[in-house]
């Protein structure tokens, strides 16, 4: 399989190619979801929820990013690969440039860091020195102390706006991928459409340039509670080698999501 590149996801945003990614941990999962068709892979500090068993993202450090990459890398040597910077690991720009070159040695192609117009001066120095960055609006989880819980995000015009600005703020400072996490899926398409990087969306409509979930979700593992975005595609798939290619396959063709897993 040819290697994924930034330059492969910027083309299939220009072509209407829809990218499939999912988040991975470990080297066996991302052998199995990349030989699938996975376009990339984002190793998630949700890892902190589906691994570590805790009940947020803010206990996941920098060691532990830097140790799930690692086992990533191994299982496909070839994939792209985004590292989550964890919670307080780049609160300044001096600091966040040592630990995003931390998992870019362990592996990442990319790193990703949640918010907004505060983070302009970091991507763009993180960018410049060679470190792509991919940005995350809508729901922040690291923020979830502060929002009081996980929940739909920029349903007010104003708040859409907001986030659209930040959007536009952060390619200009030189994002070259942007995730977007739980919005409504009108304001998905309007900042699709607004920026030439690639949008990422979970629970952002159809109408982003691609989709990311968590593994965990995409195989029904959550049990207690799904998020609306969520599918269970191994329920579908039967095994878990047919859940990855289903979910690409999906993904590719707009069936997910589907109007259940979007937020009007
Ligand atoms: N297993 C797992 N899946 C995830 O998607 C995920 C994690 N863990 N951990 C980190 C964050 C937390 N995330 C979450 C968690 C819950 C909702 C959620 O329950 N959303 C409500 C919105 C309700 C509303 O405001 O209307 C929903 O019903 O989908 C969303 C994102 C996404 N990330
Ligand atoms: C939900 C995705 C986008 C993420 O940031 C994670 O898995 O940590
Ligand atoms: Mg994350």
């Amino acid at each position: 399989m040819a290697t994924t590149s930034i330059a492969t996801l910027q083309k299939m945003k220009r072509e209407g190619v829809k990218i499939s990614s999912l988040t991975a941990y470990d080297s066996s999962f991302a052998k199995l979801m990349t030989e699938q068709g996975v376009d990339f892979m984002l190793v998630g500090d949700s890892l902190g929820n589906v691994v570590q068993g805790r009940n947020s993202t803010v206990p996941v450090t920098l060691d532990d990013m830097a140790y799930h990459t690692k086992c990533v890398r191994r299982g496909a040597p070839e994939a792209f690969v985004i590292s989550d910077m964890s919670f307080m690991t780049y609160s300044t720009p001096e600091q966040t440039y040592d630990n995003a070159a931390t998992l870019m040695q362990a592996g990442a192609n990319m790193v990703k860091l949640e918010g907004g117009e505060w983070l302009e001066e970091t991507i763009n120095g993180l960018h410049t020195r060679g470190i792509p960055v991919c940005a995350h609006l809508g729901l922040l989880p690291q923020s979830v102390n502060v929002l009081g819980g996980y929940k739909v995000q920029g349903k007010e015009e104003q708040q859409a706006e907001n986030t659209l600005r930040q959007a536009k703020a952060l390619e200009a400072a030189g994002a070259q991928l942007l995730v977007l996490e739980c919005i409504p899926s009108s304001l998905g398409k309007r900042i699709t459409d607004a920026l030439t990087i690639p949008t990422i969306g979970i629970g952002a409509g159809p109408d982003t340039d691609g989709q990311i979930l968590v593994m965990h979700d995409m195989l029904g593992m959550n049990s207690d509670y799904l998020p609306k975005f969520a599918k269970d595609f191994l329920a579908q798939g039967g095994s878990l080698a047919d859940a990855f290619r289903l979910y690409t396959e999906q993904v590719r063709s707009g069936e997910f999501p589907a109007p259940e897993h979007c937020y009007k």
